[in-house]
This record gives C-alpha cells, structure tokens and sequence, in this order.
C-alpha cells in the first residue's frame, strides 16, 4: 500500500545571513500492508504532516522515493490522488455552502456524478451520525460534527487507503473517542487502510495496529504497540515495606534482575524491570525468606510515553511542552 525508501524534505526558510535549512524529513523508510492502521506518532515538529504531505502529492519530495497504492508519489501523482482519501490537520470546509452540497462537489471533483455523489454522501452523513446536517452551514456545527464531515468529505469517493491528519486535536474527550469509534470503522466495515498521524499517545495505543515514532525527521521505532510496551522499557516496580531496613537489600535484588532506573526512598523502593510477571514472585519469596515485610506492591505497565522516554531520552509530553513553551516565548519576542 506505502511504501517509502530515503524519503526526504528540506526547507530552506529565512533570508541572507538568517538563511537555514530545516531537514523537516530525514531519510524515512515505510512499509504498510493493506488493512493496517498505523499511528504515526511524533512530537511538534517532529515531521509527521510533511511526511504525510509528501505521501499524499502535497509535497515534492527533496529526496528518496514513495509509492502509494503502487503509484509513485511525483511520477503518478493524479492516481495516488485518485485512490486516496485525505483529511488535513485544517479541515476541508471553508466556504458558505451547505455541508450535503460540499460532500456532493468533492465527490464530482472526483468524476463521480450528482446523483452518486448525492447517494454515497447521505450513506456516509448516515454512518458517521451526521444525520439531518445535510442543509447545515459547516460554521454551524459543533468541532466534532465539523471533523465527521471532513471524514465524509475525505470518503466520498470510496478509498480504500485513508490518511488522517491528527484527527481529533482540538476535540473535547466525548468527541475524540466518537471519533475513534468511526475511524477503527473504516477498517473493519470497509476494510480500509488508515495512516494517521497525532500526537496523542492514549490515541495512537488504542487505534493502532503498528506505530511509527518519528522524531527530528527519522523514525525511531516502528512496532506493535504492545510489542513496543514490552520490550522497549520495562514495566515500573513499587516496592514499599513496613520498614526501611529492607529497602537496600530489595534494591540489590532488583539490580541483579536486571532492573534500570532504580531509586528508593524512605521506606520504598521503585524500578523499571523487564518481563516483571516472570521474576516478581522470586523476589518476593526471597525477601519473604528473609523476614522482609512487604506492605504493598505496585505494578504499573509502561506507557507509549515511557516507549519514547526510552527511545529519544525525553518523554513526549515534556517535548509538548517545551515546544509549547518556545512557541509562546518566540511570540513574545516577535
Ligand atoms: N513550509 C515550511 N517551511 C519551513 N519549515 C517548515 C515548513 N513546513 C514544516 N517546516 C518545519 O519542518 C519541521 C517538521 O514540521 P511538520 O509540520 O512536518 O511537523 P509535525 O510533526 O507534523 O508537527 P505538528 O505536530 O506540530 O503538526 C518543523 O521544524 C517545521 O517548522
């Protein structure tokens, strides 16, 4: 379905001596079969929407090659369009028209006729509860509504590869998870394959048959996220006892399981530990052994979050932040 080898975008921004070059997309190889969702996950900036761009003919690559539907994105650009479907960061309604009438015209722009696009456009305003917002101006809508119609919008011609571009940003709880109800839906009711790029971990975990971490423009790992859960970082271990005196000796023990990360404190001891199921009820047989009174464990298993921290060494929502936080300070300045 995608398939990318060395593909890459640079942007040359700023003018004489503030002139630089952004390397947005550094060399990304992609491989995603028919029928996958793959969340395609990254920090601001990270370089998600101009991979998608390039992969959807928005942008001409600086660099590499993509084929997309067995088209190649810069020879065959009019039949990746074609067989595509794509729903922008930004949406896809702007005019004054009535909601039904741009579903209808997108669907013609396509070479379907009035008639079919009429049709296909009330079924999708049907499944994707949209129902009576036909004759609805998009402006007046709700956030949620307005993104279900870009989805409408980016269906109407029947694609059976979709890339979504962070669908729900934006959206309150209830409307996310409305929306990760219909986008698991055009996989399983209509057997598509879905791209889609966010930034938010709990949604990529829950949509995703395989995720791509991209960050400074090249991917970091690519797995399933239950694979990537358990073998990039371990599950986090909280040991507290009844005393302090165990402590040392449950810390050693754990370094010698092969623990990372290990800190104790007071009466509690934590780290991060590989296959804990496994090697868990050792260790507290031992420290039972040895007449040290456990007064509670916790188990937590790792986070897509902890998935990054691994990998890159930050967590994602510190990189959220710090961005954020540039940006403000860069409006500040401007
Ligand atoms: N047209 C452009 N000109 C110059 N730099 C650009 C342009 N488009 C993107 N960039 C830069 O390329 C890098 C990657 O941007 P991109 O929009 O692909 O990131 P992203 O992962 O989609 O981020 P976000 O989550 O904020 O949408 C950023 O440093 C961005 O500032």
């Amino acid at each position: 379905m995608i398939h990318a080898r060395g593909l890459a975008a640079t942007f040359v921004t700023g003018k004489g001596k503030n002139k630089r070059e952004v390397r947005a997309v550094d060399g990304v190889d992609l491989d995603i079969a028919e029928g996958e969702v793959v969340g395609f996950l990254g920090p601001n900036g990270a370089g998600k929407t101009t991979t998608l761009r390039m992969l959807t003919t928005l942008l001409r690559p600086t660099a590499g090659t993509a084929t997309v539907n067995g088209f190649d994105v810069v020879a065959d650009s009019v039949q990746v369009r074609r067989s595509i479907g794509y729903v922008s960061q930004m949406g896809s309604t702007f005019s004054q028209a009535l909601a039904g009438d741009e579903v209808a015209d997108h669907g013609q722009l396509y070479g379907m006729s009035r008639r079919d696009a009429v049709a296909r456009g009330q079924e999708l305003f049907a499944q994707l509860q949209l129902d009576g917002l036909w004759d609805r101006m998009p402006k007046n809508m709700s956030g949620g509504q307005r993104r279900r119609l870009d989805i409408a919008m980016g269906l109407i011609h029947d694609p059976t590869l979709v890339f979504l571009d962070e669908p729900t940003t934006g959206l309150d709880p209830q409307a996310r998870a409305n929306l990760w109800e219909h986008i698991a839906k055009l996989r399983t009711d209509r057997g598509a394959t879905v791209f889609l790029t966010t930034h938010y971990l709990d949604e990529a975990d829950a949509l995703s048959d395989r995720i791509i971490i991209i960050d400074n423009g090249t991917i970091v790992a690519a797995d399933t996220p239950e694979n990537l859960k358990s073998h990039v970082s371990g599950d986090l271990v909280h040991l507290e006892f009844a005393a302090a005196e165990p402590v040392t000796h449950a810390a050693e023990q754990l370094h010698r399981l092969g623990a990372t990360e290990i800190t104790t404190d007071g009466f509690g001891v934590r780290a991060r530990l590989r296959g804990s199921a496994k090697v868990i009820p050792g260790l507290l047989r031992d420290l039972e052994a040895g007449g040290n009174t456990l007064d509670s464990i916790e188990i937590l298993r790792p986070t897509l979050d902890d998935v990054f921290l691994t990998l890159t060494g930050r967590s994602l929502r510190d990189a959220e932040s710090a961005v954020d936080a540039e940006e403000v300070s860069d409006e500040i300045s401007a």
